[in-house]
């Protein structure tokens, strides 16, 4: 199997930090990694948790993937860093665990890797939202538009009731499209949607806007 170059991404996206009393108290300009993040079309959301912008610097962005014009925000790099993937979890659980949260549904396909833990740490179950004919058992559907393309999801009937309080996860907010269909799943079965949580969003798509009223939190913006 050929291996594509990208020239623009580099293979280990995470330089350690230089040790704190190597750094500058004033700050003429950007920082260092801020700076590279920009270059690479990441910005750190303004949380004020200085874990945040160690989990944006280790996302890598790939141009023109899956088709021209496209900035591909890359979650794989994160998972190579054990501490920035155990922040992110982290980050999430610290918001969520008091909120009387009883199911987590992630979005296929990488609302699978950070829906998971997060539902095992607060004590929630776990219920994955699939792409079309992926669940054995009874389904209701939601189709949905993309940034590139269009698609629908599938969640089991019964898995979610009136009586649940869910915590919608995926590893990026876009158009927003995914996420509304997620909550209109949950909706119809009665359950309240109580975040919608990610750890990208592509700010410029507005996908909030198509979210309406339902909140949505972030750790990472991106240009
Ligand atoms: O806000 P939106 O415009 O709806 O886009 C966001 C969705 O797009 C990506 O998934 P994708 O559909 O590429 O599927 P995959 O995770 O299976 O690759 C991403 O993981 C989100 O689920
Ligand atoms: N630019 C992007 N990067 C990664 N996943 C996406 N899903 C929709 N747009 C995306």
């Amino acid at each position: 199997m050929p291996v594509r170059r990208l020239p623009s991404a580099p293979a280990l996206p995470h330089p350690a930090p230089p040790p704190r009393s190597a750094r500058s108290s004033v700050r003429l300009g950007p920082s260092l990694g801020e700076r590279r993040r920009r270059r690479r079309g990441v910005a750190a959301m303004a949380s004020g948790d200085a874990r945040v912008a160690q989990i944006a610097s280790s996302i890598r962005v790939i141009p023109d993937f899956p088709k021209p014009g496209i900035m591909f925000q890359d979650i794989t790099t994160l998972l190579l860093d054990p501490k920035a993937f155990r922040d992110t979890i982290d980050l999430f659980v610290e918001r969520y665990k008091d909120k009387g949260i009883t199911v987590v549904a992630g979005v296929e396909a990488r609302g699978f890797i950070f829906g998971p833990p997060i539902a095992l740490a607060i004590g929630a179950k776990f219920v994955p939202l699939r792409k079309p004919k992926k669940l054995p058992g009874a389904v209701i559907a939601e189709e949905y538009s993309l940034e590139y393309g269009t698609d629908k999801i599938e969640m089991h009937v019964g898995a979610v009731d009136a009586n649940d309080r869910a915590l919608v996860v995926d590893d990026l907010i876009a158009t927003g499209g995914t996420l509304c269909a997620a909550v209109n799943l949950l909706e119809r079965v009665g359950a309240k949607v109580v975040e919608c949580a990610c750890v990208i969003e592509l700010h410029e798509l507005k996908g909030r806007d198509r979210l309406g009223d339902r909140p949505v939190f972030i750790l990472v913006k991106a240009d």
